[in-house]
């Protein structure tokens, strides 16, 4: 086999309850995870090593040495079925880099797929899903996509029955936000506060089994927001655009600082998309759908 390309989504959290600080340094999660047609691509070809090429959307924000997620991933997979670590791996990103759309880990879950078929390794989706938690807590989603609920760190997934498409915009911040860094933000805001166990919201399993985009608007929670506006207080003006404009709700996407926000249909989100843009309180704003499939081969 000379070449194997997949393609895979950014995502959008629909709700994360953050529970208390566990002894690992992890938080105990209700995240409802939603896969959106925001794609990155990554290609494993044969070489003599480890190589890394990335290209498009920030791709000089994204590390090429052992830190990156993707040639991590197939370190792993060589490391543990005994092939030997040898693949160049070509990222082409439409996921913004740190953004709070897991973009890394989506390029991770890529590679781990790209490269089991590369070297007919072929393991089975449950041992793919192991690895994938190994490298990080929105991995395993990736290899999954549609819509799904995490528990534990995020990485025990099921999935959950969405009827129809939500029509999105993310409105892109400029530079990103450290995932550790609003979880300690958090942390610290929290210190006076007795944390309880995260839930699930009824309200929010309600409105994706009706298909319902209004009410979805209604439910969309982040307990991550107030860490990330408070480590990113101009996040405010794009909540506060996104609803002056009229989307049915708007959030910051995981730990930021990209926002989301659902539209009622495809034409209202490139209406929506347009006066962010124009309000210039983004970097640029990018319309998406979900929930679309996890990482696949093209
Ligand atoms: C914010 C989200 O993107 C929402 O899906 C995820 O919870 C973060 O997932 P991720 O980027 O894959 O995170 P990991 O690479 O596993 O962890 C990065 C850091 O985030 C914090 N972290 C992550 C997941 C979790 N359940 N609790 C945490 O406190 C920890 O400080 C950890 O060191
Ligand atoms: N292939 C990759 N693509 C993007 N970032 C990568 C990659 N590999 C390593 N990184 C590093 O990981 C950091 C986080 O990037 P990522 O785009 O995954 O953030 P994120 O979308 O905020 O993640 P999450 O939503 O999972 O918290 C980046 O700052 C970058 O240094």
């Amino acid at each position: 086999m000379t070449s194997v390309t997949v393609r895979v989504p950014g995502k959008v959290n629909l709700q994360i309850s953050v529970g208390p600080l566990r002894a690992d340094g992890y938080h105990e999660l209700v995240n409802v995870f939603h896969a959106v047609s925001l794609y990155d691509e990554v290609s494993a070809a044969p070489s003599d090593r480890v190589r890394v090429r990335v290209s498009g959307e920030g791709a000089d924000q994204v590390p090429l040495d052992e830190d990156n997620l993707a040639g991590r991933a197939a370190r792993l997979l060589a490391d543990r079925t005994g092939h030997p670590a040898r693949v160049a791996l070509e990222i082409r990103k439409a996921i913004p880099v740190a953004g709070g759309m897991a973009g890394g880990s989506a390029d991770a879950a890529a590679a781990l797929v790209a490269c089991d078929a590369l070297w007919g390794t072929d393991l089975s989706a449950g041992e793919l899903h192991a690895l994938a938690a190994e490298l990080g807590s929105d991995v395993p989603f990736a290899l999954m996509g549609g819509t799904a609920v995490g528990r534990g760190r995020g990485e025990d997934l099921v999935p959950v029955t969405a009827r129809g498409t939500f029509h999105w915009v993310f409105a892109l911040a400029p530079g990103g936000l450290s995932t550790a860094a609003v979880y300690a933000e958090c942390d610290l805001l929290r210190r006076h506060e007795a944390v309880p166990e995260p839930a699930a919201s009824d309200a929010l399993m309600a409105a994706l089994a009706a298909g319902d985009a209004k009410a979805l608007g209604a439910a969309l929670a982040n307990d991550l927001q107030p860490a990330s506006l408070a480590l990113r207080p101009q996040l405010a003006k794009v909540l506060r655009a996104g609803e002056d404009f009229g989307a049915l709700g708007g959030i910051v996407s995981g730990s930021g600082p990209t926002c989301a926000f659902l539209a009622e249909s495809g034409r209202h989100a490139e209406e929506l998309a347009l006066a962010l843009s124009d309000a210039g309180v983004c970097r640029a704003a990018v319309r998406a759908t979900g929930p679309v499939p996890g990482a696949v081969i093209v």
